[in-house]
């Protein structure tokens, strides 16, 4: 399972303004703004500039952009779903510029769904006490607002974009103060192999860590290197327990693997039902909002009446939208539903909860600066505090480009002022005295098995103790093989795996801490929300305590 891997020492080096790692709505949305300050950026990103998320988003954009709406509506709609751990002042931040930062992406070019009088068409979803989203191409808003935000960057020639390159850690000068990074190029010519970036400042925008578990929707490369990287540099990652699991992923037996169709909350938003397999709409009475509740209180509802029926999944039932309005309003459900033999316009949909959305990450303040000076994070890696428990659906768009944007405007400021500077890093010697054992790309799914049965939906401290030591095995082996023989260069799986080993010990070291039930975050030995002894954010705590250290890099 596990290598001695000698990763050559950086073998190149390029300099840059500003360097963004991630090519989401929230890494290019930095790039955009900084540009507008004159700073030069460098994109770097994994695979092909929209193969995060972002691409993948359905339902839409939340934001107070209706007739009658007001942030104020958002704020509560938003610190509800979050269960008590949201920090109000970034909540506020998110509703009250979230209108206009919507307003800027549509004037980049993004197109939104409109009526016939031209104004943007609202839907609802989880959590949402009116229609409050903004989609586009009916189900496929990730897909409108990636293209748009990547023609931007490609037209603009003062931002460098390195694709299929993944970033390794954080370079620090002498002061501590973020001066770079090391990344791999999985390319040829000059920039081939490890190497490093120089910049004045570094933003990770480097999405979730849903690869973490085994059924998730998100892409392959979600796994959860920007929190990596920020416990290697010792920045503070706080929250990660609390994991959403979206409650309607397309259900495609008890083996599927790696990344499920989603069925967006915007199909219960337009009307359809959850129903068991009895035909029994499960969700009425138990929520004034039925099923349209927040996402944790549906999904630990749909796992519930599983249970009890001895299910595998639930069903969405929307045959009453009709043929007509499955193809307008939800063309990718419906392709996705069928390309499986499912036709939702005659057969109610199975589906089952799967990990989603990472609600906590690398902990920032209200400019996305983190704990490192001069390292800032935005999207969802970060954990800017305005999710808290669970996210509010189509909060993470938002949240994206709000926060993108206070970076981008904090980063300006600095410029102005001279505070922006060139940092000196050495960066030969920037390597670990340690070597650290990287773990062979089969690990990745040992990983996923272990955190699916012991820290999924439901937890308990027996089945953290389980997963904590199949991942201390796994470690283990890692140390005992030091004496191997040095295989081949470390390949982007590796580091992968590498990376999705030390989240999932982070996340179940902070799972384990937090003996309550809240949000998201489902203890079966503790089934109540206790707000005298755990409102506190535990990723926190645990670094305090050292046991979430900073770790050496693996480039060494
Ligand atoms: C199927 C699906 C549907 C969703 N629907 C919605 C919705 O309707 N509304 C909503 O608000 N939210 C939705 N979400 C959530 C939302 O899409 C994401 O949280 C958001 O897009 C994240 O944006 P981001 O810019 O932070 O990251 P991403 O878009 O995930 O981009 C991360 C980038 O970082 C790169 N990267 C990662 N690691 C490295 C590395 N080591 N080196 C270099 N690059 C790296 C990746 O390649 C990628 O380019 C959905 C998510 C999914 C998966
Ligand atoms: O259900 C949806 O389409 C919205 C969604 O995924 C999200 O907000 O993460």
């Amino acid at each position: 399972m596990s290598y001695r891997l000698t990763a050559p020492a950086p073998g190149w080096t390029t300099t840059t303004d500003v360097v963004v790692v991630g090519s989401g709505v929230a890494g290019l949305t930095v790039a955009l703004n900084v540009r507008q300050a004159g700073l030069r950026a460098t994109v770097v990103t994994k695979a092909m500039l929209d193969d995060g998320s972002t691409r993948w988003a359905q339902g839409g954009i939340a934001a107070a952009l209706g007739e009658g709406d007001t942030p104020e509506q958002h704020l509560d709609d938003t610190l509800v779903a979050g269960a008590g751990l949201c920090d109000e002042d970034a909540v506020r931040a998110l509703v009250t510029e979230g209108p206009d930062a919507v307003r800027r992406l549509i004037a980049v070019g993004a197109a939104f769904d409109r009526d016939e009088d031209g104004e943007i068409l609202l839907t609802r979803e989880g959590g949402h006490h009116r229609r409050r989203i903004a989609h586009a191409g009916g189900d496929a808003t990730g897909a409108e607002i990636s293209r748009a935000l990547v023609a931007a960057v490609r037209s603009d020639p003062g931002v460098e974009l390195i694709e299929h390159a993944l970033v390794l850690d954080l370079l620090t000068d002498a002061d501590g103060h973020a001066a770079g990074l090391t990344l791999h190029v999985m390319g040829e010519g000059q920039r081939d192999g490890v190497g490093a970036i120089r910049a004045r400042a570094v933003v990770l925008a480097t999405g979730g860590m849903g690869q973490v578990f085994s059924a998730t929707t998100n892409p392959a490369v979600s796994t959860g290197d920007g929190v990596a990287l920020a416990l290697r540099a010792g920045a503070e990652v706080t929250d990660l327990e609390f994991v959403q699991f979206h409650p309607t992923v397309l259900w495609l037996g008890p083996e599927a693997e790696g990344q499920q169709p989603l069925v967006s909350e915007a199909v219960r938003g337009e009307g359809a039902y959850l129903v068991d397999g009895d035909g029994v709409r499960f969700m009425v009475g138990q929520h004034e909002l039925n099923e349209l509740a927040p996402r944790d209180i549906v999904a630990k509802a749909i796992t519930r009446r599983m249970q009890e029926q001895g299910a595998e999944h639930m069903y969405l039932d929307g045959r009453h939208f009709g043929a007509a309005m499955w193809e307008t309003r939800f063309p990718t459900i419906l392709a996705s539903c069928r390309a499986h033999g499912i036709d939702p316009v005659t057969r109610p949909i199975p589906v089952a909860p799967a990990a989603h959305y990472a609600s906590g990450g690398i902990r920032t303040d209200l400019h996305g600066r983190t704990t490192v000076p001069g390292l800032y994070a935005c999207g969802e890696v970060a954990c800017t505090g305005v999710h808290g428990a669970n996210r509010l659906a189509s909060n993470s768009l938002l949240e994206g480009l709000v926060f993108a944007e206070r970076i981008a405007a904090d980063l300006t400021a600095r410029h102005a002022t001279g505070e922006l500077t060139e940092r000196a890093v050495d960066v030969a010697g920037a390597r670990a005295a340690q070597p650290v054992p990287l773990l062979a790309p089969e690990a990745r799914a040992e990983i996923q098995r272990l955190m699916t049965r012991g820290a999924g939906v439901i937890r308990s401290a027996a089945s953290m103790a389980a997963a904590e030591a199949g991942l201390a095995h796994l470690a283990e082996h890692a140390r005992a093989d030091l004496a191997d023989e040095k295989p081949a260069d470390p390949r982007v799986e590796t580091w992968e795996a590498t990376n999705l080993h030390l989240v999932a010990s982070a996340l179940v070291a902070a799972a384990a801490l937090r003996e309550e039930t809240r949000g998201c975050h489902w203890r079966e030995d503790f089934p109540d929300r206790d707000d005298a002894t755990w409102r506190r954010h535990l990723g926190l705590a645990l670094q305090e305590r050292g046991e979430l250290r900073a770790q050496p890099s693996p480039v060494r």
